[in-house]
């Protein structure tokens, strides 16, 4: 057996640059074997540690050459993984790329890693918390500028230790409310003498997890990118105005009736700010099963869009539209083909007007886009909760937490001391401090290999 299959193999490796063709490619190794798999290759002793070395790569099978490049040893523990890491730079072709996996492959103790191994076991080496592994993903992810940002902010650490200060805050009051049960057993009436002074301390937690689940909403949107469907009635121009918002032909446009059937998506950077916009299907009932399924997915999108752009050709009746519209969710009207109603026809309120035809109004609706987009994902520096997980994990704190509050002093401490502990594990379960084995997988599937 080839060494480097055995899945006990503890070092791993991949190139840590994208696939293709490029001037530099970047090979990392992570594990014990690593240094000495950089000798292997270069038949030297390791170059002195973090300082880059030019080597000539060999495959130590055969000794044929396979670049010449640059060797970085950097031994663990203080590396990105916690462990032994090298990389190698080579020239970024294919073959050569090609070759030094194919040799690492057969060094005995090494194996290819899995998608987010080498953060994966940064979180396990304490090198990071969960929501900075997160954060890496995000950050490789990011399309837009303020998706970065966000990113960078959680990498920073900022939501991880405001979670980890306030579990250390409801282990010391915990700890607290235990001594008291302890006293009061034995001495009657200590009663709550012990954690009242902490009270206010844990209102104050209360109301900061309250803000970060308010804020929760944006930061996910913000993550996702935000969803905005484009309906109305058939030929009121939605597909034209997609187009002119994506400045390119993505849907069919026609004088016909219930031309687009299915859902289109096109990616927008709106001021740093990333959109998923939906051309969808004219809002009609109809005889044809292609277009009462296309009508049916239209619906269903704009409801679960974070806002809907409602198009209305501007020889018809909005405040219609807007009706058979219906649903609770954000609705931006649009009055289109303005060019064909005489200049000065009064616009419904909050409308805005616009002419597909001539590009009309539509630098106005792009920055009330904007604007909107500001409003629901915010600008990335809210530093607080960006998944679903960390949403779920905050509302169970206040929740453990409020009942805490609201029960203390009125019912038995013991019970009431349990919600303290319920809180804590749910804030422990946002930084990987516990219960890490149920998400672990999960999270980590979700990177690209070599990261
Ligand atoms: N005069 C005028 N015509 C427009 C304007 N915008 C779109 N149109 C025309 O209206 C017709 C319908 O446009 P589409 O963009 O296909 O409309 P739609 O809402 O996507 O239609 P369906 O997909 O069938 O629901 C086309 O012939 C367009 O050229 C406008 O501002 N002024
Ligand atoms: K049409
Ligand atoms: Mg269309």
């Amino acid at each position: 057996m080839s060494g480097g299959a055995g899945l006990q193999a503890r070092t791993i490796f991949a190139p840590a640059t994208a696939p293709g063709r490029a001037g530099v490619g970047i090979v990392r190794l992570s594990g014990p074997e690593a240094g000495s798999t950089a000798s292997l290759l270069t038949g030297r002793p390791l170059p002195p540690p973090r300082s880059a070395a030019l080597r000539l790569f060999s495959d130590p099978r055969d000794g044929e050459p396979l670049d010449r490049g640059l060797l970085l040893w950097m031994p663990g523990p203080a590396t990105v993984t916690g462990e032994d890491v090298v990389e190698l730079h080579h020239h970024g072709g294919r073959a050569v790329r090609a070759g030094l996996l194919a040799a690492l492959a057969a060094v005995p103790g090494l194996r290819p890693a899995e998608p987010g191994e080498f953060t994966r076991r940064a979180f396990l080496n304490g090198r990071l918390d969960l929501t900075a592994a997160e954060a890496v993903a995000d950050l490789v992810d990011a399309d837009t500028r303020l998706q970065a940002r966000q990113a960078l902010r959680q990498l920073d650490g900022a939501f991880g230790q405001r979670c980890a200060v306030w579990r250390e805050c409801l282990a010391a009051a915990l700890a607290l409310a235990e001594a008291e049960i302890d006293f009061g057993a034995e001495e009657g009436d200590v009663g709550e003498s012990l954690l009242a002074p902490r009270l206010a301390e844990l209102r104050g937690m209360a109301a900061g997890i309250a803000a970060l689940l308010e804020e929760a909403p944006r930061g996910a949107r913000l993550r996702e990118g935000l969803c905005v469907a484009v309906v109305g009635a058939p030929n009121a121009g939605k597909s034209s105005l997609v187009n002119l918002l994506a400045r390119r032909e993505v849907a069919i446009v026609t004088e016909i009736a219930g031309t687009t059937r299915d859902v289109i998506e096109v990616e927008l950077e709106l001021d740093g700010l990333p959109v998923t916009l939906l051309d969808t299907a004219g809002l009609r009932e109809s005889a044809d099963p292609i277009e009462r399924e296309g009508v049916a997915r239209a619906r269903r999108r704009a409801a679960e869009a974070d806002l809907r752009l409602l198009v209305v050709d501007a020889r018809e009746d909005a405040a219609a539209a807007l009706e058979e519209l219906g649903g609770d969710g954000e609705v931006l009207l649009v009055v289109n083909k303005r060019d064909l109603v005489p200049e000065g026809t009064p616009l419904p309120p909050g409308a805005l007007a616009i002419s597909c035809l001539g590009a009309q109004g539509i630098g106005r609706l792009e920055e009330r886009l904007a604007g909107a987009a500001r409003r629901l994902m915010g600008t990335g520096e809210g530093g607080g909760a960006t998944r679903e997980r960390h949403r779920l994990a905050l509302a169970e704190a206040w929740g453990a937490l409020d009942r805490f509050l609201a029960g203390h002093g009125r019912i038995e401490l013991a019970l009431a001391a349990e919600e303290l502990r319920l809180a804590a594990r749910a804030l422990g379960r946002i930084t990987g401090a516990v219960g890490v084995e149920e998400v672990l997988d999960r999270i980590f599937a979700g990177f690209c290999i070599g990261k």
